[in-house]
């Protein structure tokens, strides 16, 4: 585990996926989307969802979280990645960024069917109250993307980074929380 790990996490349609490729571009680091690798590897993520369950999901996903953990580089993870308390773990050691997204800018980015607990609006946000406290803890940092370009947010975060880890490069002591600008 390494603070050379970045890690993007927040509710589904928050922009991990989107928001993650474009900053490790701008810091030129490697890119993971465990959601990726999980359907690389298995399938797509509501066919294993309605064949095999949700706990057999959550399984390939801690075994995707973890080895992409272990490498410098940026890595979006899925929205319920954090319910895992190894993973919970392994992100104490790495820059968490969390991704926050409102209601009203939702409805239009979770059309398509790919996120098996997402059916509508109502969904999303159960959801997201359930785990908005974990989230919040397990970040050094929040930037909200309901009303700017992904490049914009993509932007602020690389610079965030490149001042956390002038400012405090050690491993074992991680940042405090901080914030974006609103
Ligand atoms: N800042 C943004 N502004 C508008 N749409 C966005 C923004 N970030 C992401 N999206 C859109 O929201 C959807 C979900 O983005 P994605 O990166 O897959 O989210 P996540 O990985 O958090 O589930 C995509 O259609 C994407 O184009
Ligand atoms: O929040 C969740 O539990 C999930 C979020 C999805 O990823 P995104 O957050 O990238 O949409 C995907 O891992 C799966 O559908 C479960
Ligand atoms: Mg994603």
């Amino acid at each position: 585990m390494t603070r050379d790990t970045i890690a993007l996490i927040g509710p589904p349609a928050a922009g991990k996926s989107r928001v993650g490729k474009r900053v490790a571009k701008l810091l030129d680091l490697p890119y993971v989307d465990t959601d990726a690798v999980v359907v690389a590897g298995h399938g797509p993520i509501a066919q294993i969802f309605a064949e095999h369950g949700e706990p057999h999901f959550r399984a390939l996903e801690r075994e995707a979280v973890a080895e992409a953990l272990r490498r410098p580089g940026v890595v979006s993870l899925g929205g319920g990645a954090v319910l895992d308390r190894d993973t919970q773990a392994d992100l104490g050691a790495a820059r968490v960024v969390l991704l926050t997204v409102r209601p009203e800018a939702i409805a239009k980015r979770i059309a398509g069917g790919k996120r098996p607990l997402i059916t509508d609006l109502e969904s999303w946000k159960r959801l997201v109250a359930s785990r908005s406290e974990l989230y919040a803890s397990l970040a050094d940092y929040t930037a909200d993307t309901s009303s700017r370009p992904i490049e914009t947010i993509a932007d602020e975060i690389a610079q965030w980074v490149l001042a956390s880890e002038a400012q405090n490069p050690d491993p074992q002591n991680p940042d405090p929380q901080t914030e974006g600008p609103a």
